[in-house]
């Protein structure tokens, strides 16, 4: 071949080698920007609607529940849970559609004459929102007396009344803050601060551990979470998936069927040796008709009140539920010693007066409500921004 063939030859291997080592940094680039471990549409990716773009009050699509058959060998990308004040501002809404109860109560009394069927009728629409019967006759008696000696029937003055009156049933005075930090143990040393959240199957408890400790989180609090919940093996998979998304450490057991009291006092200890401030321990789902389950939660609480008392007991109630979940909430009462309500699945529901009615049956308040599925879907309990909502 002559030199000049050579050269060709030369030139064009050149070309492609050029080409080709372009090729391979382009694509690298392209990974980088990608960031580690995003997957197109995974939670956390950009464009998968993920936690910090969520800022509407539609459905969060990352934020949601991890399920039970989430991969639990691939870490999820870290995100930042929602702060406190935007949430209560984007859950507002979400409370507001329970404003029926307003608008059916502010309908009657619109009236120009109030007889004794349009009393009647108010009686049976505060019934119907779960109110309970005694806050019910307390609250008309009032209203009645109140029209009278007022004698006004401007609707501006009337829904100021009556909304006075429904935060009276409320109870705004009721102490809702939220123990989570930490006390001085037995031993003088300091221990985090245990929460024990207990209640029936399908509350929606492993959810509600999920997404508090994102809100502890949100308020920079280094949380543990206890997987006791060793009755639904798949609990503890979810448990595991709702820390992993905040970089939060969950203790469980490997064993399906495990003590939970075991598990309990492994979490505490865990917690108290990473110097938490928190740690949330989910109890399996329990019928209060089932002595052994419930003689199982009462170990789990002398376990976990072995070194330091528990600082919170809370009870996850469905608002939807009604008088089947107040006694639901007697039982729970009776073996752990509640000092705060999680009502959850508040979301749409028109059964807002279960507050009431759960609040004086057990004399412990609501702390955290349940407003959605999504991952920050819980917020604080405000009793005026709740009786706002209910009016609509
Ligand atoms: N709409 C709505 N759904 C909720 C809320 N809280 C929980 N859920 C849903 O309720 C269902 C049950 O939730 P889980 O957390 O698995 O219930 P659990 O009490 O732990 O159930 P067990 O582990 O069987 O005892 C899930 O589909 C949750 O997404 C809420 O505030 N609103």
């Amino acid at each position: 071949m002559s030199t000049q063939v050579w050269t060709i030859v030369a030139i064009v291997l050149g070309v492609l080698l050029v080409a080709g080592v372009v090729t391979a940094l382009v694509l690298r680039a392209r990974r980088r920007h990608a960031g580690p471990g995003t997957t197109p549409g995974a939670p956390g990716a950009p464009g998968s609607g993920g936690q910090r773009e969520h800022d509407g009050d539609g459905p969060a699509p990352t934020a949601t529940a991890p399920s039970a058959t989430a991969p639990a060998a691939v870490p999820p990308a870290l995100q930042t849970p929602e702060s406190v004040p935007s949430r209560l501002v984007r859950l507002r809404s979400r409370l507001a559609r329970s404003g029926v109860l307003g608008q059916a109560l502010l309908g009657v009394l619109g009236r120009d004459h109030l007889d004794e069927a349009a009393w009647e009728e108010l009686e049976e629409t505060l019934l119907q929102a779960d109110l309970g019967i005694d806050p019910t006759t307390a609250l008309l008696a009032n209203l009645r007396t109140r029209l009278r000696v007022d004698g006004t029937r401007d609707p501006a003055a009337v829904r100021a009344l009556l909304r006075e009156l429904l935060l009276e049933q409320v109870d705004p005075g009721m102490d809702r803050s939220l123990a989570t930090s930490p006390v001085l143990g037995a031993d003088g040393e300091p221990r985090p601060a245990t929460v024990l959240v207990v209640g029936v199957n399908g509350t929606g408890k492993t959810t509600t551990v999920g997404k508090l400790a994102r809100l502890l989180v949100a308020q920079d609090r280094d949380v543990v979470l206890g997987a006791a919940d060793t009755f639904r093996a798949a609990a503890a998979d979810q448990l595991a998936t709702w820390g992993a998304r905040v970089g939060v450490d969950v203790v469980r057991s490997d064993r399906d069927g495990a003590d939970p009291a075991s598990v309990a006092h492994d979490a505490v200890t865990a917690g108290a040796q990473a110097g938490a401030d928190v740690v949330i321990i989910d109890t399996a789902g329990r019928l209060q008709n089932k002595a052994g389950l419930m003689d199982e939660l009462g170990k789990i609480v002398r376990v976990a009140s072995r070194t330091a008392p528990i600082a919170e007991s809370l009870l996850v109630l469905d608002a939807t539920t009604g008088q089947n979940g107040l006694r639901q909430a007697r039982v729970f009462a009776e073996v752990a010693h509640l000092t705060g309500i999680v009502l959850t699945k508040l979301d749409g529901s028109a059964k807002g007066g279960i507050v009431v009615a759960v609040q004086r049956e057990l004399g412990i308040p609501v702390k955290l409500v349940g407003l959605g599925e999504g991952a920050d879907d819980l917020a604080p309990f405000v009793p005026e921004e709740f009786v706002d909502a209910l009016l609509g």
